[in-house]
């Protein structure tokens, strides 16, 4: 593997990125970067932004399609039909879809909320359909998502989908009814993580550090802390009790953080994160009666 000087896609059947936004690209560069596909195999599409679709095939050399007619052959053709547009817009773009589509043709969504009984009661048929909640940092190999397969996908697009996640990052098979916590824990996670890091680079620069120096100071520490975790195995908290010396700076901070309830408050913003992801979920089983 990976010796051949000919380039070589893991992944056979044609992609169409249903959707070109953030997470389409988060998931295409990872999956370039790592030759899971080569960019003559995907072809992406929009509704209306023909700058982004510049962009796309200047950066990646992938196909975009804009007109109607080769929009619904893209469709038609693509073996994986990849579902990245935002919650409110998912049930025009599966009423669209509908019609074009073959039995074996395999949907992964990416879409907050969705689940996988509306799409397919949307669609009107059972399609194959394999619910992901990825996050950004599949862009660069380090993501981690959650899936969850309809039951009318076959044993081979499982290996698909799984090859597809595993390929950016690591992947975790849960039930439908968790895939709300895994969205408020791993899908926005990194937004919890870049905004601790904005306090601290902020912290920094108040406290005469420049800001690039604040900025290397976090992101090391950033990236030191959850390795500690990875590789020595330990809990967090126990982590935390050896930087803490008793009466010591570390725990100034932390009787800070405690008197302002943070960890409660983190916990209620996850909670919080999972509650609208069914809500939006909600507005789209709304859009069925
Ligand atoms: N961003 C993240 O961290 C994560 C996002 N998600 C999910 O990914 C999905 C997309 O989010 P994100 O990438 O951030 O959103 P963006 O707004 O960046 O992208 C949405 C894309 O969908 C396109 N679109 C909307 N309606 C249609 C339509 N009818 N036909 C074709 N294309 C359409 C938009 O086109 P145009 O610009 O032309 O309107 C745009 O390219 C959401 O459902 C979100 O829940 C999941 C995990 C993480
Ligand atoms: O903010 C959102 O709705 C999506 C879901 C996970 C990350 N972004």
């Amino acid at each position: 593997m990976g010796h051949s000087s000919t380039q070589h896609a893991l992944i056979e059947q044609s992609i169409c990125f249903y959707g070109a936004g953030s997470m389409a690209e988060a998931i295409l560069r990872g999956l370039v970067n790592r030759s899971v596909v080569i960019p003559g195999q995907v072809t992406m599409l929009n509704r209306n932004n023909q700058d982004r679709l510049q962009y796309l095939i200047q950066r990646y050399g992938v196909t975009v399609v804009s007109n109607e007619t080769d929009r619904d052959q893209a469709l038609q053709q693509a073996g994986i039909i990849v579902l990245a547009m935002k919650p409110i817009d998912a049930a025009a773009a599966l009423r669209q879809l509908s019609p074009l589509l073959k039995p074996d043709q395999l949907l992964v969504s990416v879409i907050a909320g969705l689940e996988i009984n509306t799409i397919q009661n949307l669609l009107g048929k059972k399609q194959p359909i394999a619910r992901t909640m990825p996050n950004t940092s599949s862009t660069i190999g380090l993501g981690a998502t959650g899936i969850v397969y309809s039951e009318e996908v076959s044993a081979e697009q499982r290996v698909t989908v799984r090859r597809l996640f595993e390929a950016v990052g690591t992947v975790t098979e849960i039930a439908e009814n968790q895939m709300e916590t895994l969205t408020g824990i791993s899908g926005s996670g990194p937004a919890y993580i870049y905004y601790m890091m904005e306090a601290m680079i902020a912290a920094g620069v108040q406290g005469g550090l420049t800001h690039e120096q604040a900025r290397e100071l976090t992101i090391q520490t950033a990236i030191g802390a959850a390795h500690m975790v990875q590789q020595t195995g330990e809990d967090p908290a126990e982590l935390r009790a050896k930087v803490t010396s008793p009466n010591g700076a570390t725990a100034a901070a932390i009787k800070v953080f405690d008197d302002h309830q943070m960890k409660q408050t983190i916990i209620r913003g996850i909670e919080r994160c999972a509650e609208r992801s069914q809500e939006m979920g909600a507005a789209l089983k709304e859009e069925l009666s």
